[in-house]
């Protein structure tokens, strides 16, 4: 497998590179289909380690699988450990409590309630709620606090979601499309957010945006038909048209900023 350095040292430190996400022959089969079929893979105790691979490869599906929402009929085989925690045999709500925070694909925020009470809903009992830190990242949830999520624009439902999760103090996040069907200009917006997110907490996104990938990213893992096909350097992969095209199926063109 090219590239496979993902949660190896590179400065010779070992403590400061311990894997933060370690996931282990990971296989989950839905209705009788074998979905991942042993995924393993490692994310980095900083930055942002990106998980790529064309529809349907099974990106989402390792996410849910990693926080315990894999549907009911489905059936989850291997280890994914947060550093020497097995999370597989935990619960969800116990997941988000230990600092491992998720933000959907579907954004998920409560339409009928107001942008303030979704925040508080989201407070884990027994942590101080950082509002300062959400509403630093995001002043239009300040400004709109009392506006109802449903009537909030897209990206602005996006930010909430990540806004959610951010109001407790997380070990590692886990990012799902954060950027899909987003304007250019908020798609900028949501990039620039994760970034400064990423800067205190690590980060495993699925992104298909491969201009905010090359951004945010510093590890990429390539998915392809429920198996990793690649893991290495993010900006290596974005720079070799050919190995871009041979993994992701996309020319050079779609890479650029
Ligand atoms: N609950 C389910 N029941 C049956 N099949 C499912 C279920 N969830 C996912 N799948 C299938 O598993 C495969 C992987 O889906 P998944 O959503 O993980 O892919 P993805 O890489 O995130 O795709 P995309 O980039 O399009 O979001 C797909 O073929 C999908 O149809």
């Amino acid at each position: 497998m090219p590239g496979s350095r993902t949660g190896q040292s590179q400065s010779g430190d070992d403590s400061a590179t311990e894997p933060i996400l370690t996931v282990e022959e990971l296989s989950v089969r839905i209705a009788g289909l074998h979905i991942l079929q042993g995924v393993s893979f490692t994310v980095a105790p900083t930055g942002v380690t990106v998980l790529l691979g064309r529809n349907g490869v099974g990106k989402t599906t390792t996410l849910r699988a990693v926080v315990g929402l894999t549907p009911r009929n489905g059936e989850v085989g291997g280890a994914v450990r947060m550093g020497a925690e097995d999370l597989l045999t935990r619960p969800t709500h116990r997941l988000v409590r230990g600092g491992l925070g998720y933000v959907p694909e579907d954004r998920c925020v409560f339409a009928g309630l107001t942008v303030a009470e979704n925040l508080r809903l989201a407070e884990r009992r027994g942590s101080t709620p950082a509002y300062d830190r959400v509403y630093a990242l995001f002043p239009e949830l300040d400004r709109r606090s009392r506006q109802r999520a449903g009537s909030l624009s897209g990206g602005q439902q996006q930010m909430l979601a990540i806004g959610r999760v951010l109001i407790n103090d997380n070990r590692l996040l886990l990012v799902d499309e954060p950027t899909k069907g987003l304007a250019p200009k908020v798609v900028t917006e949501v990039a620039e957010v994760l970034q400064r997110v990423a800067e205190s907490v690590p980060v495993l996104l699925v992104e298909q945006n491969l201009a905010v990938v090359r951004r945010l990213a510093r590890d990429a893992v390539v998915l392809d038909a429920g198996r990793v096909a690649w893991t290495g350097d993010a900006k290596r992969l974005l720079s070799e048209a050919a190995l871009t095209k041979s993994l992701l199926g996309v020319g050079s063109a779609e890479v650029q900023h």
